[in-house]
This record gives structure tokens, C-alpha cells and sequence, in this order.
């Protein structure tokens, strides 16, 4: 594998004209402008290798969506040393737009009264692509988004799942070697959600395209990302597994055993017991690496075991414990 996108200390600052209210303050800032500095993005630094899907997760005004204008060209970086592609994405947005689709879930680029086909015919003449490509293209993309009934339909006419699900066609059309994605789930119901995780996740694995997205939605990582990026004041706080995650936050495994009839109590030396209902246990797993079989050998036979179930601990729950157990933040970071 190649590093696909390198950040090195990369910061951003933004100047905001400071205004004091009222007449006063109108007629001051006429004469003296002072500015505040908002320090978005602060000294992040992560290596992204062709092929991974990297979910970007962080509260309200962590800097997700300046991080991501800055690896898109859009934005340029206060300080460090981004590079997409090999290239600094600001100074060669034009040859960077060929090699990369963008998807923001609150901002469309979709022609509004226009047919969807229309849009994706647009974008085939700005990106030259070869007519063969093309049609390959869209006729897969229709399939695997089932967007037939709709192609023809003016993109104003369309409900948020549908136009999202036109939104991420129109941006793979050009094969492009990494989508990003800025909130790609926000405001869809949990149908249109499913399908389009489901869609961006078969994306990555089937066209290996390097999928980077920003989300709220603890879900979208855990479907489409195994690998997870935190963030909170500008600043990185994890790099590294969701597994790692939850094994570094101790978040413990729960295991239910479900008996024909209640055996009484049953102390384990491989997990805690949570709850007894009788018939149905629940323990938790203390350590990461207890194995189902060293639980089901320790219970042993002839108990009248019925029913077995693992739960992964809930990942709202782990990354909840993270934000709160601020102590912890400095020794997860990879
Ligand atoms: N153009 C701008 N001018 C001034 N400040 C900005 C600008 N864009 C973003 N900011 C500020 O930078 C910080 C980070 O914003 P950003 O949009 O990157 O956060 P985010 O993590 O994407 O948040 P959200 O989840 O709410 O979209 C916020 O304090 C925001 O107000």
C-alpha cells in the first residue's frame, strides 16, 4: 500500500472581523477593524494509505469539514504540510479534480431543474470521459443506487435519499481515486441511510477507491470504516481502529447464556456477572482476548444450554466514554 493523503502538523486559522453591537460599534469597525482568530484545524498530522476508508468523527466545530476543504483544494492550510495525491491540493485543484469526487450532504452539485441524467451528462464533458467509461459507469451506478425510476426526473423533485443516492453517482462517474464525503447520511431516513453505507462500503471493497468521510453518525463509521479519526477542538485525539478503540477504553463484551431451565448460580473466572433472570445470564467479558469457547468450556456440559448470544459493546457508548474520560486522550493517540 501507498500513502494516498499525508497531513504533517496541518493547521488552519480563521479571521473574523470583530464587531462590537450597536451603532457605535457599526461606526467603530468603519475606522478600526480588530479580528478574532478561530483556530479550526490545530497541527493534525495522519497518513492515509490507497484503498482504506477513514471515517472523520468529532462533536459540533471539531474542524471536520475545514479538514476535509483543505485535502480538497479548497481551502488552504494556515501551517504544516498536506499532500493529496502526491500534490498540494490547493495549488493544482484543477489536475487534483480528476482524481478525486466530492460529496458535501448539505450543499448540492446536482443542476436543480435539471433531469439527474442531464447532470451526470454535464459532468461527463467536464471531465472528459471517454463515451464507453461513461455509459459502463452510469449504468452501474443506476443499478447498484437503484435510480432508474428517477433518472429523468428534475433533480427539485427529488426526495433527500434520492438525491443524495444522484449526489454520489454524479461524484464516482469520473472513477475518481478518493471520495470525500462530508456528512454523506445527515437528514436521511434510516432506509436511504442503510443503502447508501451499503453502497459507499461495496465502493471501497469492489473499485478499492479511498473513501474519506466526516459524520455525526457512529453507524456510518461502523459500516463503512474500520479505521476512525477523532476530533475536538481542532486537535486529533484517536488514529486507529474502532476495535483498538474499544480496547483501549476497556468497553467490555456482554454475553448472554439462555438455559432450558435456571441451573442456579454460575460463577465464572473469564466473565462478571451482570444480571441473573434465572433461565438467562448476562456477563460481561473482561478481557478482549477471552475467547466464547474458554466461556462455554468454563460452564460446561450438561447444563441445559439453550441459546448463546456475543454483543459487541455499543460503539455510541465507547465513544461517548472517550469524550468524557478526557484523561485517557493523550496516551490513545497513535
Ligand atoms: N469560513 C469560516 N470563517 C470563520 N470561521 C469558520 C469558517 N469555517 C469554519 N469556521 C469555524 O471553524 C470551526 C470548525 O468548523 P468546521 O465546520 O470545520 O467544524 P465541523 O467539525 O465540520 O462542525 P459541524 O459538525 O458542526 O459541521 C468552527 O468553530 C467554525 O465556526
Amino acid at each position: 500500500m501507498t500513502a494516498i493523503i499525508s497531513a504533517a502538523g496541518v493547521g488552519k486559522t480563521f479571521r473574523q472581523l470583530k464587531r462590537e453591537s450597536g451603532l457605535r460599534g457599526a461606526l467603530g469597525s468603519l475606522f478600526s477593524r480588530t479580528y478574532n482568530s478561530i483556530r479550526a484545524v490545530d497541527g493534525v498530522s495522519f497518513v492515509i494509505e490507497s484503498g482504506e476508508a477513514v471515517g472523520y468523527l468529532g462533536p459540533n466545530g471539531a474542524g471536520k469539514s475545514t479538514t476535509i476543504k483543505m485535502m480538497t483544494g479548497i481551502l488552504v492550510p494556515s501551517e504544516g504540510t498536506l499532500r493529496v495525491l502526491g500534490r498540494e491540493p490547493h495549488a493544482n485543484r484543477m489536475v487534483n479534480a480528476r482524481e478525486i469526487g466530492v460529496v458535501f450532504g448539505q450543499r448540492s452539485q446536482l443542476w436543480w431543474d435539471l433531469p439527474v441524467r442531464d447532470s451526470f451528462a454535464l459532468n461527463r464533458h467536464i471531465y472528459d470521459i471517454p463515451a464507453l467509461r461513461f455509459a459502463e459507469n452510469l449504468r452501474l451506478l443506476t443499478d447498484m443506487l437503484d435510480m432508474g425510476a428517477y433518472l429523468d426526473r428534475p433533480v427539485r423533485q427529488l426526495s433527500l435519499g434520492q438525491r443524495m443516492r444522484a449526489e454520489i453517482a454524479l461524484s464516482l462517474l469520473h472513477d475518481p481515486r478518493i471520495l470525500f464525503l462530508d456528512e454523506p447520511t445527515i437528514g436521511l431516513d434510516v432506509v436511504a441511510k442503510d443503502a447508501v453505507r451499503k453502497f459507499l462500503a461495496e465502493v471501497n471493497r469492489q473499485r478499492g477507491t479511498t473513501i474519506i468521510l466526516t459524520t455525526h453518525d457512529l453507524v456510518d463509521i461502523e459500516e463503512i470504516c474500520p479505521r476512525l479519526i477523532m476530533v475536538d477542538d481542532g486537535k486529533l485525539l484517536f488514529d486507529g481502529e474502532l476495535k483498538r478503540l474499544r480496547a483501549t477504553l476497556g468497553s467490555r463484551r456482554r454475553l448472554k447464556l439462555e438455559f432450558a431451565t435456571d441451573p442456579g448460580p454460575i460463577a465464572l473466572s473469564t466473565a462478571t456477572l451482570a444480571l441473573d433472570e434465572g433461565a438467562a445470564k448476562y456477563y460481561l467479558l473482561e478481557d478482549e482476548t477471552t475467547s466464547l469457547i474458554d466461556v462455554l468450556n468454563e460452564v460446561g456440559r450438561g447444563r441445559s444450554l439453550k441459546d448463546v448470544k456475543l454483543e459487541e459493546p455499543d460503539i455510541e457508548e465507547v465513544i461517548r466514554t472517550f469524550y468524557q474520560n478526557k484523561a485517557t486522550r493523550q496516551g490513545a493517540v497513535a
